[in-house]
């Protein structure tokens, strides 16, 4: 496929600009599974139309599930036939959450669910999810190689109960489990044994909407349980993406401007709401009010020392911020970014050096000093946020060519207009 580069736009002063962000990719994938698996329809109010969710909710069309568009919102219907058609192949692309969500929904179908996606999703973490569906009662042909392509044999049902797993790849791999599992006969309980657990915000994110959804869920430390039982439909509305907020209020800390995102929760699950206390240790002033949250830099970007394993898909915009500040940075805790889109901990490190940067990689994450960056090709691997990496360092930086900008489509098809119009060119 031909892919085109892009000139990121350089700021010609301070930006003042508020940024209305579409809805949140965690929030839409997880809205999807839940609405397919409920027994009454649901309205999924302003959902994220972007490549990660267009491929949830065509996975769930081929399964029999009714995705409607109206207006802003999908409405969905449960299958006409229970349980989920089947045979079907399922493309997850290079959605995370789609190849961890789905596997247990295809166990419930009724035949074969083969399930592919792109050739870097073939190598993302996949075996401990694989391992606990079989321990669950599921068939699963992946020719022993514990990754995609594989072949759920679903049977219409799935017994369920309890399991142990290593999660300390991905959070997604215990969220996929409990997101099914009203549906298992005996529910799920699913321990987890290991290194840490990355993203805590996006495991709450699951058992909170399974709650919203009617499923009884406890969690203890590293053990959740979920009973079996119906969901109910009704209406899900999804929040802005509030990790997608993360390029453009660092916009305002590299700009000394100012820039406002309106619908900021209150009270959120998303991990993107530590974007208040991560930019403000940046040196920008935040504050929230009724027109949303607001960044105001100062003109003054200090670096940063923080462990980002709860907000690992924030990596990519701080490391960014961090090349273009004025002290070191060091980023922790991170080990598991070298299993998302791209191994996210090299290609930082290398396109922050090829622009001139000072980017070392450490075991569990980056080390990043202070030095005067120029223009050049910055290769994105297919990792829509190595695009708003790339963005962040144009603003401070001449003639930086961000290769396959529409990479960026995987959460945010919108992203090269939203930018070119906070910055007013
Ligand atoms: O459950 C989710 O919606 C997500 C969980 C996180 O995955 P990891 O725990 O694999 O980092 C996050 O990085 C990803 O973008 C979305
Ligand atoms: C890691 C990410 O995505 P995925 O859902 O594919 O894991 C991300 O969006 O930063």
């Amino acid at each position: 496929m031909p892919t085109q580069n892009w000139s990121a736009p350089m700021a010609s002063g301070p930006v003042d600009a508020t940024v209305a962000l579409p809805g949140s990719k965690s929030m839409t994938n997880r809205a999807l599974i839940l609405a397919a698996l409920a027994d009454e329809p649901t309205r999924v109010v302003r959902p994220l139309r972007s490549r990660d969710t267009l491929l949830m909710a065509q996975a769930l069309r081929d399964l029999g599930v009714r995705v409607a568009e109206e207006g802003d919102d999908w409405l969905i219907a449960p299958g006409e036939r229970a349980p989920l058609a089947a045979p079907v192949r399922v493309d997850v692309g290079l959605a995370g959450t789609v190849m961890r969500f789905l596997p247990p929904v295809a166990a419930l179908a009724d035949g074969r669910v083969t399930i592919d996606g792109d050739p870097r999703a073939r190598e993302r973490p996949m075996r401990p999810i694989i391992d606990a569906l079989r321990a669950l009662g599921a068939e699963i042909d992946d020719g022993g190689r514990g990754c995609l392509p594989f072949t759920v044999h679903g049977r219409g049902a799935l017994a369920g109960g309890a399991v142990t797993i290593d999660a300390s790849g991905s959070s997604q791999l215990v969220s996929g489990l409990l997101l099914a599992a009203p549906r298992f006969a005996k529910g799920v309980e699913v321990r987890h044994e290991g290194p840490p657990v990355p993203s805590a915000p996006h495991l709450a994110m699951t058992v909170q909407m399974l709650r919203d959804a009617g499923a009884a869920v406890e969690t203890a430390g590293d053990l959740w349980r979920v009973a079996p039982g119906a969901l109910r439909g009704g209406e899900s509305v999804i929040e802005p993406d509030l990790s997608n907020a993360a390029q453009f209020l660092g916009a305002a800390l590299v700009t000394g401007g100012r820039v406002t995102v309106p619908g900021w929760p209150a009270d959120t699950t998303q991990p993107g709401d530590a974007l208040r206390g991560l930019l403000a240790a940046m040196g920008g002033q935040v504050s929230a009010g009724p027109d949303g949250l607001t960044v105001q830099g100062s003109g003054t970007l200090h670096g940063l020392d923080a462990d980002l394993r709860d907000v690992g898909e924030l990596t990519p915009v701080i490391a960014a911020l961090a090349a273009l500040a004025g002290s070191p940075s060091r980023l922790t805790g991170i080990a598991h970014l070298r299993g998302h889109e791209t191994d996210r901990l090299a290609a930082l490190a290398r396109e922050i050096n090829a622009l001139g940067g000072d980017a070392r990689e450490l075991p569990d994450g980056l080390e990043i000093r202070p030095r005067p960056l120029h223009g050049g090709l910055f290769h994105t691997y297919d990792d829509h946020r190595m695009v708003m990496a790339a963005a962040v360092l144009g603003l401070a930086v001449e003639g930086v060519e961000v290769e396959n900008v529409a990479t960026v489509g995987k959460t945010l098809p919108d992203f090269t207009d939203l930018w070119t119009r906070m910055l007013g060119v």
